[in-house]
């Protein structure tokens, strides 16, 4: 099988990776599946920098080419916070359950129709000899006032997609995929094929 190299640490965006990229007939490898430790780290302002930062140094190391991820959760309540920190929001330890305690005390008596949040998603592909090239995703959502369901990782217990109906935690991987703005971010990747995942996979 295709193997592909996604530039993550994250064990969450591994699974959403895997259900993402398993019609293709690629198996998704991460940074958690190589020897050596890699963990870069994220000096930018923007997604774009953190993914291109990712992306190229974990490339040049390893001389292969390689995906990765930068994103996060927005709240319009919170001026755009947690945002490029969406990750280490209460705090380096990386915590998803301190992050979503920070987020819902942060917007306590705040109604629902204040509570509008996206995730964001951009990803880099680079690659020896190819120029680096990014593709990205958004998906609009509420911030609910509770946890609800227990897929997925990160904010999706508290994150209600309207258009599902239900928090992204609820949903299974495929349906997280349909809306998510990883998904969106894979099929503007997906426009690019098969230039780009044939590279990836004739490499490996
Ligand atoms: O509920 C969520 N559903 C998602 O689909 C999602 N995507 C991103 N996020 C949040 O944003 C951070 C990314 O930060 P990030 O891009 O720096 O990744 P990371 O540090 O976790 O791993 P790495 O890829 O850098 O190794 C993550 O940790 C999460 O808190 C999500 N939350
Ligand atoms: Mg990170």
């Amino acid at each position: 099988m295709k193997k592909i190299l996604i530039a993550t640490n994250n064990k969450g965006k591994a699974k959403d990776f895997e259900s993402l990229f398993g019609p293709y007939g690629f198996e998704v490898q991460t940074l958690n599946d190589l020897e050596q430790d890699i963990d870069v780290e994220e000096t930018g302002v923007t997604f774009e920098e953190n993914a291109v930062l990712k992306a190229e140094t974990v490339s040049k190391l390893l001389g292969i080419m390689v995906i990765a991820d930068d994103s996060g959760l927005e709240i319009d309540k919170l001026q755009g916070a947690p945002g490029v920190y969406s990750a280490r929001y209460a705090g380096e330890a990386k915590n998803d359950e301190a992050n979503i305690d920070k987020v819902l005390s942060e917007l306590q008596g705040v109604p629902e129709e204040e509570r509008a949040a996206r995730f964001r998603c951009v990803l880099a592909v680079a690659g020896p000899g190819i120029e680096t090239v990014t593709f990205s995703g958004s998906c609009e959502g509420t911030i609910l006032e509770e946890r609800r369901g227990s897929n997925g990782f990160g904010y999706d217990p508290i994150f209600y997609s309207p258009e599902k109906g239900r928090a992204m935690a609820e949903l299974s991987p495929q349906e997280k995929g349909q809306i998510s703005h990883r998904g969106a971010a894979l099929r503007q990747l997906e426009a690019r094929l098969p230039q780009l995942l044939d590279a990836l996979g004739g490499q490996q």
